[in-house]
């Protein structure tokens, strides 16, 4: 039984969840993965799909997000030797499950990917097969040099015009490279509030409070 035939949407829904699909590339700031998924699940009715492209597995362990109970999709998973026509497609069932889609952090790679249409991994798969209509932020992720080079405002301006996503970020920090500038993925746990505020996802209640 291949792993994505485990997952179709329709049976997947919960009432009245906020499904959160993250998605993972190959920048540093991948590194932050964990703490994204861990702060999401401190609010109630919210579920998360995580999807990783090959490179982002440079960066974050998936047992860090896989033990907080929750799915680490790679490309491997989409398909499988015994594919028959009719078989759940993974990046398809995904897309129908997700109510909003974070690419958090967008590489530069995976920026050029998104604006050019290419589709080579589950990721692009699934990004390319989502309605226009499913709210998506795109949360660039870089060193300053790569952000400041040309083809990134034109990826930038194509992917918000032409498709119709939000672009949060970057900020200018510390990067991993030592430089100072812009490029940084903005802040883990302003991710985390943007989507706790747009979907109106309140706090689990109880516990000391100190989370
Ligand atoms: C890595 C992190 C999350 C640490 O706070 C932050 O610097 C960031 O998003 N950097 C953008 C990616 C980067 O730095 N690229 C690599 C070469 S410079």
């Amino acid at each position: 039984m291949s792993a994505a035939s485990k997952f179709i949407a329709s049976e997947r829904r919960r009432p009245n969840t906020t499904n959160v699909l993250l998605m993972l590339s190959g920048s540093v700031a991948s590194i932050k993965a964990p703490l994204i998924v861990k702060e999401l699940l401190t609010y109630n009715n919210v579920a998360i799909e995580v999807v990783a492209t090959k490179a982002s597995l440079t960066f974050f362990r998936p047992e860090d997000i896989r033990a907080q109970s929750v799915n680490v999709w790679v490309d491997e998973d989409e398909w499988n030797p015994d594919y028959k026509i009719g078989d759940p497609i993974l990046h398809i069932e995904l897309r129908r499950w997700a109510d909003v889609v974070l690419v958090a952090p967008c590489s530069a790679n995976t920026l050029s990917k998104i604006a050019n249409g290419t589709c080579d991994n589950l990721a692009t798969s699934l990004l390319r097969a989502l309605a226009p209509t499913t709210p998506t932020y795109i949360f660039p992720a870089m060193n300053t040099l790569m952000y400041e080079h040309p083809l990134t405002a034109h990826h930038l301006r194509t992917i918000h015009e032409i498709i119709g996503y939000t672009i949060v970020g970057p900020i200018s920090k510390g990067l991993a490279c030592g430089d100072v500038g812009l490029g940084a993925m903005v802040e883990w746990r302003d991710i985390v509030l943007l989507v706790a505020e747009k979907f109106q996802l309140t706090k689990i209640s109880g516990g000391n409070g100190a989370s």
